[in-house]
């Protein structure tokens, strides 16, 4: 049978113009998202990273449609986004599959549940599968997978509704460090079949580097855009080649510097995390608080 790979859209930019987001109100208002401002270019895979806690998934949640800013806008294709559509998709950390479903019909659920299913869709199952790993594995259940596996499923199970932009808020996270790696290489295999529009949330600096095309670094909370680097590092990359260039350690290192400079800032201060850190420091150097610096 004729296999059919997804067919990339052109469409899905999506502008992100002097967002807000604060929860809660009067002594409890927290501040999540100030004033934060970036494009997800269209055909491109954007990586965002910034520090843990500092208001990544908020953000998705503001993309995706699920929340609204207080202030500011964001726009797909020149339209403004006021709820969930199917332009956009969201893969999740937590596992989105059906436990009663096999491989293939989870990969197949979003064409069925709108009565799309036909010869094609059947063929691009068919393709996605064989792209993810999968083949030997379609008649098989969630729980009869690993855990990468179920991830590959779950790429698959997204793809097959060809939205014009796919949302990944750290899909690999909890995976072991091999078979994250793996993942890396699966996902941006498919990413270089398509060029759909993809935005993708992590906090690992190494997943960042090996996927994107450009990498918005972000603020700690509340958050905004430190830096966009653009991740000129030639495609198809492979693990056996991705860390080899020079460049990527080059953006690997600035990223990095900007990332420790954002974290550093929860500890200064004098708060408690600070008091925390610094006591940590302090026992595992053997040096008495006094003597330990607090970082600059
Ligand atoms: N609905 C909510 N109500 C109140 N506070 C919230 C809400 N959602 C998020 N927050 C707060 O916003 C901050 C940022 O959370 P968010 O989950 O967006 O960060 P993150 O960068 O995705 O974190 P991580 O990298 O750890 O997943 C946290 O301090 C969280 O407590």
């Amino acid at each position: 049978m004729a296999q059919h790979k997804p067919s990339g859209s052109t469409r899905g930019e999506i502008q992100v113009r002097n967002v807000t987001k604060t929860y809660g109100t009067g002594p409890f208002a927290k501040t999540v998202v100030q004033d934060c401002s970036f494009t997800i270019e269209r055909n491109k895979l954007t990586v965002m990273i910034g520090p843990s806690g500092c208001g990544k998934s908020t953000l998705i949640r503001l993309l995706a449609g699920f929340e609204k800013p207080d202030s500011g806008s964001i726009q797909i294709d020149g339209r403004p986004i006021t709820g969930p559509g199917k332009d956009r998709l969201v893969v999740f950390q937590e596992s989105a599959l059906f436990p009663w479903m096999t491989t293939m019909d989870n990969i197949l659920y979003g064409p069925r549940a709108r009565g799309e299913q036909n010869g094609q869709t059947q063929s691009q199952a068919d393709f996605l599968l064989e792209k993810v790993g999968l083949k030997a594995f379609s008649r098989k259940y969630p729980t009869q997978l690993s855990g990468g596996m179920q991830r590959r499923a779950e790429l698959a199970r997204a793809m097959i509704n060809n939205p014009d932009v796919m949302i990944l808020d750290e899909p690999f996270r909890g995976l072991d460090a091999m078979s994250k790696e793996l993942m890396w290489e699966y996902y941006s295999g498919l990413y270089e079949e398509s060029h759909r529009t993809n935005f993708f949330v992590t906090t690992d600096i190494d997943e960042a580097i090996f996927l994107a095309d450009r990498l918005i670094v972000m603020t700690n909370i509340p958050t905004q855009v430190r830096a966009t680097l653009e991740v000129d590092i030639p495609r198809p990359r492979r693990l056996a080649n991705a860390f080899d260039s020079e460049r990527a350690n080059e953006i690997k290192m600035q990223a990095l510097s900007l990332l420790h400079e954002e974290a550093m800032k929860s500890f200064s201060g004098g708060s408690r995390a600070a008091a925390d850190f610094i006591e940590a420091y302090a026992k595992r150097t053997g040096k008495a608080p006094a003597e330990a610096k607090q970082p600059e």
